[in-house]
């Protein structure tokens, strides 16, 4: 039993005023996601330099990474003890690297209510192991999505999901960078995603916890729709998407942004469509990448799926072994984004 997180004082709660299912989980997760993403943006303000980012010095982001899922594991697990979690990170590297280790436990004290020991922080990070599976519920938890567009300032996310019995139904996402107004790059940012299953979308700012439901745009000619994709080439193949947008007549360069947050655009109907094609025959997917995300963009009225038009299935551990890449979209285009899919696939066969 984990006695530390008893200290934790209860979280003050942001419910949106329907929500009838999960409104305790979707509070503490709410509340767990912000703080996480606090703690991101001190990182950034005060570990990430020039030099860290020439040097490809992953550092700051590491110390964020744990220091994130520290606070919400334990923040989960004062209000939900009996909860497993499957989160990305676990502390065995960081028992071997003392001063990584202090500056982890300085960061996550700074933003939750009572000090834990580096003890206690430990094992608040390594609540995460949960393997995952069929039966039962548990979240899941990527305490920093994108790290690679955390580093240069761009989009990365805090996302966190409830899974029940292999179905996503909860999840949140924490977007510190990502413009209120896509339009508006230089306008206000920082965005929170929500959605239950059955209930919406929802999204807020950080400034404000006012929140308004989101829906996937109306585009139903394939022609005139804005693709959103990755900005490393090697986590999705930008030649296959390149053939898919030209068999669809798309002109329109694509959005190109780290993370989740693609999830987040597309839900609320900034972009049309996000592909993630494979580029290894062996990588899996993990599930803490795309719970959140898949539930959002289904909630706000679009579809998910694999390139061979399968549902995610998060029941089978950690990865989503019988997936290959995903597909999501308005929902209006689907199918002709899903034939095009499968021509370009039919054709390196
Ligand atoms: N080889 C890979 N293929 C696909 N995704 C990957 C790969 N390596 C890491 N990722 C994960 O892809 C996500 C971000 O990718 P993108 O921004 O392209 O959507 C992150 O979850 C990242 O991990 P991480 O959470 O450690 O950043
Ligand atoms: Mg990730
Ligand atoms: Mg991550
Ligand atoms: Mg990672």
């Amino acid at each position: 039993m984990l006695g530390f997180v008893r200290r934790i004082r209860p979280v003050k709660r942001y419910i949106h005023m329907s929500t009838l299912l999960l409104a305790k989980e979707r509070a503490i997760a709410v509340e767990a996601v912000l703080r996480a993403s606090k703690l991101c943006q001190t990182v950034f303000q005060h570990l990430v330099s020039a030099e860290t980012i020439s040097k490809k010095d992953k550092s700051p982001v590491t110390v964020a990474d744990y220091g994130a899922q520290a606070v919400v594991n334990s923040i989960l697990h004062a209000a939900f003890p009996n909860d497993p979690i499957v989160g990305e990170e676990d502390s065995s590297e960081l028992q071997q690297n003392k001063a990584t280790c202090d500056k982890v436990v300085d960061l996550a004290n700074s933003v939750v209510d009572s000090p834990m020991s580096t003890d206690e922080i430990l094992k608040a990070i390594d609540l995460g192991m949960y393997t995952g599976g069929p039966k039962g519920r548990f979240w899941t938890l990527d305490p920093i999505d994108g790290t690679k567009g955390f580093l240069r300032g761009e989009q990365f996310a805090v996302c966190l999901a409830l899974i029940v019995d292999g179905q996503v139904q909860l999840g949140v996402l924490g977007c510190p960078n990502l413009p209120v107004e896509l339009s508006k790059p230089d306008g206000e940012r920082g965005c929170l995603f929500t959605a239950v299953k059955g209930e919406g979308a929802y999204m807020r700012t950080f400034a404000s916890t006012e929140e308004r439901r989101i829906h996937v745009s109306n585009t139903s000619n394939p022609a005139d729709a804005l693709f959103c994709e990755s900005v490393e080439a090697g986590h999705s193949s930008q030649g296959d998407a390149a053939k898919i947008a030209s068999l669809l007549g798309i002109t329109k360069p694509s959005v190109r942004m780290d993370s989740q947050c693609k999830y987040g655009v597309l839900a609320r109907g900034d972009a049309d469509i996000y592909l993630r094609l494979p580029v290894s025959a062996t990588y899996e997917e993990k599930i803490w990448d795309h719970a959140g995300g898949s539930l959002l963009v289904q909630e706000a009225g679009g579809q998910t799926c694999d390139v061979y038009g399968k549902p995610l299935d998060f029941s089978l551990g950690r990865t989503l072994r019988a997936n290959k890449g995903v597909v999501a979209t308005n929902g209006k285009i689907h199918d002709q984004v899903m034939e095009a899919v499968r021509k370009v696939l039919a054709e390196k066969q």
